[in-house]
């Protein structure tokens, strides 16, 4: 494994379309120990440019440079494409004749395929399949990679110990990457929404505004960062706040009356369902 750290400690980076997911991924990979001064990150427009360069990576900006794209691409042994599913096709024409035949290619989009992207690279280019999500930035995300064929697993290997230093990696089969999206990619929308949803709650029971985000917050925190241990049973840890005939019991009670762990796969699977579109639709 130390041999493995030396090794990707001198991986040369680009990170195309740096928004909110290449972005932090790039914040992780940094957090971890790497050199932002082997990472070269794109964006269309410099409106983010300089938060960017305080890290101490290079940035190039499309709208200053068209060949901002190519001009990372080339010589990096990683290039991780971070823009919206529609744009990564387009993107892999732009790049392929700047591409080094070692580089490997990772996608972060949702639902486009390795098969659309293969066709849009040079032939035999390594290429995976991702999806990460943006917890990857304070070290506690998860990722799911899908290597093509053309990836050896040396690679696989490199890119996986990359995304370790910041999250939970798992190798999975390219058909599980929607139901992996549903639960992992958006999941961090879900904590957000419930912890929302609990601060709104508050106040209709007549907290303050600003207390009720306050408890709602540190809460849903404080849950995930006992949920962080391997070992932690989800189950188990509910049981053992909801006393017998106590308060919790009785909202759990209402939860499970009205459908919650029902509209949960409900909503897991549409998310999973628009990922399968959206393949058809770009893919
Ligand atoms: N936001 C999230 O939590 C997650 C997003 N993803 C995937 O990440 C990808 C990006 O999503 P977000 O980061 O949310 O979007 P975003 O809009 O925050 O980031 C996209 C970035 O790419 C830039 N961009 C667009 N076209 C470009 C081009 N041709 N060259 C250089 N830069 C370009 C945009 O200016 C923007 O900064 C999507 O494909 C999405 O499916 C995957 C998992 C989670
Ligand atoms: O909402 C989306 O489409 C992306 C993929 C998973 C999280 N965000």
């Amino acid at each position: 494994m130390e041999c493995m750290s030396e090794a990707i400690n001198n991986l040369k980076l680009a990170f195309l379309g740096t928004g909110s997911m290449n972005g932090a991924i790039l914040r992780g990979i940094i957090a971890s120990g790497h050199d932002p001064k082997l990472i070269t990150a794109t964006l269309r427009s410099d409106s983010r440019a300089a938060e960017l360069r305080e890290l101490g990576v290079n940035v190039l900006v499309g709208a200053e440079d068209p060949q901002a794209n190519s001009t990372a691409a080339a010589g990096a042994d990683v290039v991780f494409l971070g823009v919206k599913p529609v744009g990564i096709t387009a993107l892999c024409d732009e790049i392929s004749a700047a591409l080094d035949p070692a580089s490997v290619v990772v996608s972060v989009a949702a639902a486009i395929t390795l098969e659309s992207m293969v066709a849009h690279l040079p032939a035999g280019q390594p290429v995976i399949r991702s999806m990460p999500n943006t917890p990857l930035m304070v070290g506690a995300g998860v990722v799911g990679l899908s290597p093509a064929a053309s990836v050896s697993q040396a690679q696989v290997d490199s890119v996986s110990a990359l995304f370790a230093g910041s999250g939970d990696v798992h190798v999975i089969d390219e058909e599980q990457q929607n139901a992996l999206s549903a639960i992992s990619g958006s999941g961090p929308a879900y904590a957000f929404y419930l912890a929302e949803a609990m601060a709104n709650a508050g106040v209709a029971l007549g907290l303050d505004e600003k207390l009720s985000i306050a408890l709602a917050r540190a809460t849903v925190a404080g849950a995930g960062k006992m949920l962080a241990d391997p070992q932690a049973d989800p189950a188990a840890m509910r049981r053992a706040v909801t006393s017998p005939k106590g308060t919790t019991e009785r909202a759990i009670a209402v939860y499970d009356e009205q459908g919650i762990p029902q509209i949960i796969k409900d909503g897991t699977a549409a998310a999973a369902a628009r990922a399968a579109q959206l393949s058809e639709e770009v893919g």
